[in-house]
């Protein structure tokens, strides 16, 4: 009798007990070629800086099985999806590899999920950054990019020189219209996923032009009235090293983004603009310190117990301040996206 009663027991504490909101990092898996390396490091950088939350990998069906199951033996949770096409259009994307990206849109189907900070496999982690799911709900949060490098040669911001990590250096010209709105780097970003605002996503793109930026660009576009601004520390983005260097602080940097041509460290011959620079040169050899440290393989990890991650309030408190010294208008409360 007594076991039943506490089995009973047991199963109404069970139910009452409120669901935790899941958390994860999330990144984006396409193909059988070389970003699986990227994807790799991310996992032991990760665990390096002691996350408390695992790492999802959207991986499109193209992904082969050896690197499925490399993948599963670093600890990641794999979840296959279709790939997403934009509409058909003769549009220039500014790599032609872009198109796929938008299969991306897919992450915002996670919805066992509350929160997720997506990075790109490109992307490496060299700090702890869990207090960034501590943020305020209902806003969509990433760095803003710089529109300096020839990739952005298309645009009219590219044209007359003007960059919003310089707003003061080029004045933009009335006679183009308004500024154009924050723009932000989509190789990193923090998310909630819903199933309302994926409907919405992939319902909004069936009637949307591409453009040459693809995903980040339509990204962008769908989610400019709740896009608040993070500082650059959360996504180096490698060319504001000599584009913009009074905008960033290189030892404070916790999350690079190896987006610069030439500059994916498991493909770096050092040959490509800029790449002969000594701080590149750093930064790709911290990205393989931590690829081939294999106290950092899941196995090894699992076997030494890794700690938990102590959340860094010092972080979190700067990360307030970054808020409290933005304009205004990025304070607004959130729209429906
Ligand atoms: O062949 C590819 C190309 C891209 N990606 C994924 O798509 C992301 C975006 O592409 P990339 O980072 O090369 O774009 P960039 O940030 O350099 O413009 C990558 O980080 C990967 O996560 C991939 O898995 N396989
Ligand atoms: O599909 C479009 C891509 O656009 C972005 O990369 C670009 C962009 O940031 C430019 O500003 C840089 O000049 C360039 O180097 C860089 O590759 C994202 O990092 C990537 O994840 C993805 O969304
Ligand atoms: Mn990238």
């Amino acid at each position: 009798m007594a076991s039943n009663i506490t089995s009973t027991k047991a199963a109404t504490l069970t139910a009452k007990a409120p669901i935790p909101p899941k958390r994860a990092y999330v990144t984006f898996l396409a193909g059988n070629g070389d970003y699986i390396k990227g994807v790799v490091g991310l996992a032991k950088g990760l665990r390096k800086f002691k996350s408390k939350y695992p790492l999802v990998v959207a991986l499109l069906p193209d992904v082969p099985e050896d690197h499925r199951k490399t993948l599963v033996e670093q600890g990641c949770i794999l979840k296959e999806i279709e790939p997403v096409c934009p509409p058909d259009n003769h549009t220039q994307f500014a790599m032609a590899y872009y198109v796929i990206n938008y299969s991306k849109l897919r992450i915002w189907e996670f919805v066992e999920y509350s929160k997720m900070i997506y990075l790109d496999g490109d992307i490496q982690v060299f700090d702890n950054i869990d207090h960034l799911f501590d943020m305020e709900d209902g806003y969509f949060y990433a760095v803003m990019d710089c529109f300096c490098e020839k990739t952005w040669s298309h645009t009219p911001q590219y044209k007359i020189g003007y960059c919003q990590q310089c707003p003061d250096k080029v004045q933009w010209p009335s006679q183009l219209g308004p500024k154009p709105s924050l723009y932000f780097n989509a190789g990193m970003f923090v998310y909630e996923p819903s199933l309302t605002v994926y409907e919405d996503l992939l319902t909004t793109l069936k009637v949307t032009t591409p453009t040459p930026f693809a995903e980040q660009d339509y990204l962008n576009m769908f989610f400019r009235d709740i896009y608040r601004p993070i500082p650059p520390i959360y996504n180096l983005v490698m060319a504001m090293l000599w584009r913009h260097p009074e905008n960033i602080e290189l030892e404070k940097a916790k999350v690079v983004h190896y987006c610069a041509a030439g500059s994916k460290p498991w493909r770096y011959t050092g040959k490509e603009e800029n790449m002969d620079r000594k701080d590149i040169k750093m930064l790709v050899g911290k990205w393989w310190d931590i690829y081939n440290d294999e106290s950092l393989d899941f196995k090894n990890a699992v076997a030494t117990g890794e700690a938990e991650a102590d959340e860094d309030d010092e972080a979190g408190l700067q990360l307030q301040q970054f808020f409290a010294g933005l304009p205004v208008q990025h304070l607004k409360a959130p729209s429906a996206a």
